[in-house]
C-alpha cells in the first residue's frame, strides 16, 4: 500500500486471549462465546445426530486472528491438481499452481528445511514460523508404525508433491511452543505503523453505496452505530480514492456474504424478501458453499488408561522451559492423506484425510499427574477417535439471511449428503482406517476395541465396518470439517483480481473466494489468497499512477 494510504480493520471481536497461544489448550476455545461465533448449521435429521437437534456446531473465531486463533494449526498447502481446476473450472486466471506458489512462499518462514522439509516445496522469509510442535507422544508415533504396517506410506513432509499420499506428523503455524495466530504474525509486527488503526468489538453490518460505488462502512460498537465513510481521514490520499479500493472483506466464509447481502449484494429474491434496496443482483452470494466431511470412530485402548493430560507437571514443563505436553495437540498432530475410489491418482491428488483425536488435552482438577477422568473408573481404558475426512465431497450447500438484522446469524444449509457419493467416499475411510486399526500395533501393543458407547446403535445397523455400519455412525457422528468455503467465489462473485462483480471499491480476501477447499487444511491456502491478493491491490495502484 502507499504510504500516504490508511487502514482501517474493524474487527467484531476482542484481542487474542493469552492462553490461546498454548498449543494444549487448542480446544478449549471452541463453543466458547468470548472469542467463538457460536454458529450451528440448520438441523438436517439424517446428519450430526449426536449433536441432538441443534444442527452440526461450526466454531469460527471471532476475535483479532479470525479462526487461526483456535484451529488446530496443521500446515498444509494442497495439491497441485486443486488450483490447476480453479482456472479450469472457475476461469479463475491467474491462480494456477504455479500462479499462487510464490505467495505460499512469501507467508511461510519454514524452521526445519535441509532437516526435515526440502526448500524447493517451501518459504523460509515469510512472518508465519512453520514447524512441527516440540512434543510428539508415542502414540503419535504408533500411528505412524500402524500406517506402515497396513501398507500406507510414511512420509516426512505432505506438502511435498512428489509424497502427497501418506501419513506424517504435520508441521504446524507455531514457534517455541507457542501458536502462530495470522494476527500475532501479521498485525502485531504492524501494531506500530501510524497508518494503521484497529477497532476491536466493531461488528460491520453493511457497506454503503453511491449508485456502484462503495463510500462507506456501517459498524456496531457497544450497541452504538458507527459510519466509517470515504471522507479525508480514510482516503485522504486521492490515489487510493480514485483506485476505487476502498474495502476488503475478509470476515471468513459464513460472514463476507452476509455483509454483501446486508449491503444489497446478492441474489435479487433474498434482497427482495428482506426489504434491502438492491445494489448488485449477484445470484452466486451465499451460494456454493463447500466444505469438508468426515465420520468419527470411537475406540478404547485397552493397555492405557484414561487420565488427564495437563497436570502440574505438564505445566511446569511448560512454564519453565516450554517444553512437554502443552507445546502439541497431541495425536491430533498426525494426518495422513490417502485416495478413496474417486481419487485422482494421476494428478497426485490425493481425496481423503485421516485425523485423530485424544487423550484430549484436559485439565487435572487436583493438578495430580496422571488423574483419571472418571473417578468412578479410574481404571477405565483410553478413550481415542479417528476420522476419516472426503477432501473433494460433491455435495454444495448454501447460506441466506435469517433477517435484515446483522446482528442475527444467517441460516446455513450445508445439504451433506445430499450427494451419495460423498457417502462412498466415507465408506472407503472406514475400510483405511479398519486397516489401521487391525494392526499388530494397535491390536496387541495399545488393545484397541471399539467403544461400546458410541458403536451400539450402529451395530444394529450392520456387522461392524459394514457399509451400513458406517453410513449409520457417519449420520450419528458426522464430523463436518471448519474448512468453509466458496460463498463469494472467484468466477461466480469475484473476478480473477478478487472484485466483486458489478459494483466499485470491493475486494473479498478470505475463504469465499475459493471455489471449493484444497485437499487438505486451508489456512495456508487462506493466507496465499490474501498475500496474492494484497500484490494485486499494489500493482493496480501502481498502474494507476503510472497512467
Ligand atoms: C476447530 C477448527 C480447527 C481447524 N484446524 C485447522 C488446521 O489445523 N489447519 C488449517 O489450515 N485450518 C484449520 N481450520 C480452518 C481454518 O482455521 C479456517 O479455514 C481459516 O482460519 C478461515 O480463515 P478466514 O480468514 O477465511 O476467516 P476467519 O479466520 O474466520 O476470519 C474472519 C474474521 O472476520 C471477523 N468478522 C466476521 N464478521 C465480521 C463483521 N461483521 N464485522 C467485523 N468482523 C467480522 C471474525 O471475527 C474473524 O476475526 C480449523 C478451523 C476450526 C474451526
Amino acid at each position: 500500500m502507499p504510504d500516504s494510504s490508511t487502514v482501517l480493520l474493524l474487527e467484531a471481536g476482542g484481542d487474542e486471549p493469552i492462553p490461546s497461544a498454548v498449543p494444549g489448550f487448542y480446544r478449549s476455545y471452541w463453543n466458547n462465546p468470548e472469542v467463538d461465533w457460536m454458529y450451528r448449521t440448520q438441523p438436517q435429521d439424517d446428519v450430526c445426530l449426536d449433536q441432538g437437534a441443534e444442527g452440526c456446531m461450526w466454531p469460527r473465531g471471532k476475535v483479532l486472528g479470525g479462526t487461526s486463533v483456535l484451529n488446530g494449526m496443521m500446515y498444509h498447502r494442497g495439491h497441485k491438481a486443486d488450483y490447476d481446476d480453479w482456472v479450469r473450472l472457475y476461469n479463475a486466471t491467474g491462480w494456477s499452481w504455479d500462479e499462487v506458489r510464490e505467495y505460499f512462499d512469501r507467508t511461510e518462514s519454514n524452521k526445519q528445511v535441509g532437516t526435515l522439509v526440502k526448500k524447493e516445496n517451501h518459504g523460509t522469509y515469510g512472518p508465519m514460523p512453520i514447524q512441527h510442535f516440540k512434543y510428539q507422544p508415542q502414540l503419535g508415533y504408533d500411528i505412524l508404525e500402524a500406517a506402515r504396517e497396513a501398507g500406507f506410506p510414511v512420509v516426512s513432509d505432505m506438502n511435498d508433491p512428489n509424497t502427497a499420499e501418506g501419513f506424517t506428523v504435520a508441521q504446524a503455524f507455531n514457534n517455541n511452543g507457542s501458536r502462530y495466530s495470522t494476527s500475532r504474525a501479521y498485525l502485531r509486527p504492524a501494531s506500530r505503523r501510524a497508518n494503521l488503526d484497529v477497532t476491536l468489538h466493531a461488528q460491520v453490518t453493511k457497506l454503503l453505496f453511491n449508485g456502484d460505488q462503495v463510500v462507506g462502512v456501517v459498524f456496531v460498537r457497544n450497541g452504538q452505530k458507527h459510519i466509517v465513510q470515504a471522507t479525508k481521514e480514510v482516503c485522504e490520499c486521492i490515489f487510493y480514492y480514485n483506485l476505487n479500493d476502498k474495502v476488503i472483506l475478509s470476515a471468513g466464509a459464513l460472514n463476507t456474504p452476509q455483509i454483501l447481502l446486508l449491503s444489497g449484494i446478492g441474489p435479487k429474491e433474498t434482497l427482495l424478501k428482506h426489504n434491502i434496496p438492491i445494489v448488485a443482483d449477484l445470484p452466486q452470494v451465499g451460494r456454493n458453499l463447500r466444505n469438508h466431511l468426515g465420520v468419527n470412530f470411537y475406540f478404547l485402548l485397552e493397555n492405557d488408561r484414561n487420565t488427564r493430560t495437563l497436570d502440574w507437571s505438564a505445566a511446569t514443563d511448560y512454564l519453565l522451559n516450554r517444553e512437554g505436553v502443552m507445546t502439541s495437540t497431541g495425536i491430533t498432530q498426525v494426518t495422513g492423506l490417502l485416495y478413496s475410489r474417486f481419487g485422482d491418482r494421476l494428478r497426485q491428488q490425493p481425496d481423503l484425510q485421516f485425523f485423530f483425536n485424544g487423550p484430549y488435552p484436559e485439565c487435572s482438577r487436583t493438578g495430580t499427574v496422571a488423574e483419571p477422568i472418571s473417578a468412578y473408573q479410574p481404571d477405565a481404558p483410553r478413550s481415542i477417535s479417528f476420522s476419516g475426512i472426503a477432501l473433494l465431497p460433491r455435495s454444495v450447500g448454501y447460506l441466506t439471511l435469517r433477517s435484515s438484522d446483522p446482528l442475527e446469524p444467517p441460516l446455513f444449509y450445508p445439504n451433506y449428503f445430499d450427494h451419495p457419493d460423498d457417502m462412498q467416499m466415507l465408506k472407503d475411510s472406514a475400510q483405511h482406517i479398519r486397516n489401521i486399526v487391525e494392526t499388530n500395533v494397535f491390536r496387541n501393543k495399545w488393545g484397541i476395541r471399539s467403544d461400546p458407547a458410541y458403536t451400539s446403535r450402529c451395530l444394529r445397523a450392520g456387522p461392524e465396518w459394514s457399509d451400513e455400519y458406517v453410513a449409520c455412525m457417519a449420520r450419528q457422528y458426522t464430523d463436518p470439517q471448519n474448512h468453509q468455503c466458496g460463498t463469494a467465489a472467484l468466477g461466480l462473485v469475484v473476478d480473477p483480481r478478487l472484485r466483486v462483480y458489478n459494483v466499485k471499491g470491493v475486494r473479498v480476501m478470505d475463504a469465499s473466494v475459493m471455489p471449493f477447499a484444497p485437499t487438505g487444511n486451508p489456512q495456508a491456502a487462506i493466507m496465499m489468497v490474501a498475500e496474492k491478493g494484497v500484490a494485486m491491490l499494489k500493482e493496480d495502484w501502481a498502474s494507476f499512477i503510472r497512467n
